[in-house]
């Protein structure tokens, strides 16, 4: 039978149950044989010319591995199916195929060499409103507004002269975070601090000062008829969009469905815009005034209101507020992980004492100190590869058929790619369990280099503020142990559970600290 004449006998044949049977019994007799036989052709195809297949992780009909993914951890999940299907298998998250990567060297081949298949995203419904359609570097196609955000946000925060010049604001936080610990420590001796509360706060307000060149305490918002407290801000702009990221929307895995309402969903997210977006504009407002009153600061917002006349409101807008959640959370999650592991481990703190000592002598650790403190560098690469902050890099999307790891796939499949997963590979990293400092020392690498994990990702589109993210975490991390003995709080040890989009502890870290002078 010619193709052309059963696709026009469809319809017809589709239209009752008996001749749905009529049709499902032509369908079985001709096309499961032809299937069969182009899918066995297509196997000794690639047979032939050596390319083997994906093991697909066994799932639902129609759901695929979806009731399997349901915990908001899928990097875990990943690592464990590459333990049985091996480190590159495929996956199905309803209508999707998702090509899922474990080890470095198959990351690297998605991220750098075979870039350019694998360079858009899909959004999924929840991203594509916190992102305004992709309107931030991290998220952008690699297009002319990408390579253009990209140039305003080195040029002006993140490249090592930008970083240079902003290296005061860095040390007046580093400053005020041990001012807190020093006053904690004499105020409630022997009694247990919430880490996170000192140091988010002190980012956030770094954040700020670097994007609109103020720590604002409160803000009048008209949008919402209020004022907006510097934790009513932090939320709206911090905490709300990275509960929201993860947000799923059952439509994202079924977009043929995607005509179906799901107001409830739709309501959150698009809330969750409303007041970042309200609270962006009361902020940049102010600023806007300053710089008409002649007050000119040395920040993010002062630069693109001059440097980026061609960009609209909301692309200014959703990009100042893209370094304040960029800065705000990552180097938080870090830092965070090695100050409970250098409160866990006694006798590597000592030796980071000892180094620090012998390199500063009296003076207090600072950022030209760095280079030559490799323990230090060798704790925050440690750190990075155990608590990979972000575990697995958000979905990138197949345009062209193209080859990873020898395996042909096909355009259209998504691509995971597990930091988490590269980052313990056992094959790679011995003992990848375990926190162990000592792995990135020796070898005469250079202490100041960013890529030693994958934490960071790789090629084109890895991280712009991993510099920042470097100088910010060490110096505070060497300044917190050279002043103060760190333990944990009882208890504190097996809190190790993490959550969000980044890998943030559950619990906020709680030590006993005690100065050391
Ligand atoms: C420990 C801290 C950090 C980690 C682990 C981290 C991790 C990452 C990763 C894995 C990517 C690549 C995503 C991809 O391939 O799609 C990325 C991209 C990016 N990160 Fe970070 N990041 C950190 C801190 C920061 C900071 C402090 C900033 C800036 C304020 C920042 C700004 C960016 C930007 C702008 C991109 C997009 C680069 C591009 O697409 O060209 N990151 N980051």
């Amino acid at each position: 039978m010619e193709p052309a004449s059963i696709t026009t006998a469809l319809p017809s044949i589709q239209a009752t149950p008996a001749a749905a049977a009529v049709g499902g019994l032509v369908f079985s007799v001709y096309f499961i044989p032809f299937f069969w036989l182009l899918g066995l052709t297509r196997d000794f195809f690639l047979f032939l010319i050596g390319r083997p297949e994906f093991a697909e992780v066994p799932g639902l009909p129609v759901l695929g591995n979806l009731l399997q993914l349901t915990e908001k951890k899928p990097h875990k999940t990943f690592s464990n199916w590459a333990e049985t299907y091996g480190p590159i298998y495929s996956i199905k998250t309803g209508s999707s195929s998702v090509v899922v990567l474990n080890t470095t060297d198959a990351a690297k081949e998605a991220m750098v060499t075979k870039f350019a298949s694998i360079s858009t995203r899909k959004m999924s419904k929840a991203l594509s409103v916190l992102t305004q359609d992709k309107t931030m570097v991290a998220v952008s196609d690699y297009d002319d507004f990408h390579k253009m955000v990209k140039r305003h946000v080195l040029t002006n925060l993140l490249s090592p002269s930008a970083q240079k010049r902003l290296r005061s604001q860095r040390d007046m936080m580093v400053d005020n975070i041990a001012a807190q610990l020093l006053a904690h420590a004499k105020s409630h001796p022997g009694k247990a601090l919430n880490f996170r509360k000192v140091f988010e706060s002190e980012l956030f307000g770094l954040s700020m000062r670097q994007a609109i060149g103020k720590d604002v305490q409160s803000i009048y918002v008209e949008e919402l008829g209020t004022t907006v407290s510097r934790r009513g801000i932090f939320k709206a702009l911090v905490l709300d969009p990275m509960d929201g990221a993860i947000e799923v929307d059952w439509r994202d895995f079924f977009p043929y469905l995607s005509w179906i309402p799901n107001p409830s969903f739709e309501a959150k997210i698009e809330q969750m815009h409303y007041q970042r977006q309200a609270v962006m504009s009361a902020l940049i407002a102010e600023q806007k005034q300053r710089i008409a009153s002649g007050e000119a600061i040395d920040c993010y917002v002062d630069y693109l209101l001059a440097e980026g006349k061609n960009l609209t409101d909301l692309q200014v807008s959703m990009l100042i507020w893209e370094t304040i959640i960029e800065t705000s959370d990552t180097t938080l999650v870090s830092t965070e992980w090695a100050m409970f592991e250098l409160a866990k481990n006694p006798d590597i703190q000592e030796r980071l004492v000892c180094q620090i000592q012998a390199v500063c002598g009296s003076e207090e650790v600072s950022e030209q100190h760095l280079s030559k403190l490799p323990y230090l560098s060798a704790i925050f690469h440690e750190t990075l590869r155990r608590h990979s902050p972000v575990p697995v890099i958000p979905l990138r999307h197949v345009d062209v058929d193209t080859e990873l790891g020898g395996y042909h796939v096909p355009a259209g499949t998504e691509i995971a790619i597990n930091l988490y997963g590269c980052n313990m590979d056992s094959k790679q990293w011995e003992n990848p369990d375990e926190w162990l400092p000592e792995r990135f020392l020796g070898g005469g690498s250079d202490p100041m280099e960013l890529h030693k994990t994958m934490a960071f990702g790789s090629g084109k589109r890895a991280c712009a503020g991993a510099l920042q993210a470097m100088l910010i975490a060490c110096t505070s991390i060497g300044r917190m142990v050279q002043q103060f003995e760190w333990r944990l709080k009882e208890g504190e040890v097996d809190n190790v559970d993490t959550v969000a989009l980044t890998a943030r502890k559950l619990d906020p870290l709680h030590v006993i600290i005690k100065s050391r002078s």
